[in-house]
């Protein structure tokens, strides 16, 4: 069977207590059935109602029970437009960039210990010879 396509303007006109879809992981999810039993209660879902709750719910940490609970809810995939608000879970490979960003700030202030200490060392150098100079 082929899954049903929603836009995310379709998910959003679904936002009350009585007719309540999310989409996680770009798969739209009608809640409605589930509103009254969840165990993190009612609010949390209507906070997300018609939106993306993929953050929150990762968050949460939720069991493979949960999410088997999420596959019986199921409405269809998510069809992505320009311009639609983006999840804030990204795949894993964004954070490399970030440690790369890491690695360079962190190639910096090693290069200013060296300077610093090459410093101190030829300050330290000179005033001595002058002492000897003195005597
Ligand atoms: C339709 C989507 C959702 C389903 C099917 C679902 C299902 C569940 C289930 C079965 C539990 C019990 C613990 C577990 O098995 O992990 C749970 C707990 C919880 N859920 Fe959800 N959940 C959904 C969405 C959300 C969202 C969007 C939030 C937003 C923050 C949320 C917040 C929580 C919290 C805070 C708990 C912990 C409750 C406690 O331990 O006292 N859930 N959920």
């Amino acid at each position: 069977m082929a899954e049903k396509e929603l836009t995310y303007a379709d998910v959003s006109a679904h936002a009350t207590k009585k007719d309540l879809y999310m989409v996680i992981h770009d798969v739209v999810y009608n809640a409605t059935p589930f509103v009254d039993e969840h165990p993190g209660g009612e609010e949390v879902l209507l906070d997300v109602a018609g939106q993306d709750a993929t953050e929150a719910f990762e968050d949460v940490g939720h069991s493979d029970e949960a999410r088997e609970i999420l596959e019986g809810l199921l409405v269809g995939q998510l069809k992505r437009s320009p311009g639609d608000p983006v999840p804030k879970v990204q795949a894993p490979n964004t954070s490399s960039s970030s440690s790369s960003g890491d690695a360079t700030s962190f190639g910096i202030g090693l290069y200013a210990v060296i300077l610093i200490g090459g410093a101190a060392a030829y300050a330290g150098y000179t005033y001595l010879q002058s002492q000897q100079a003195k005597q």
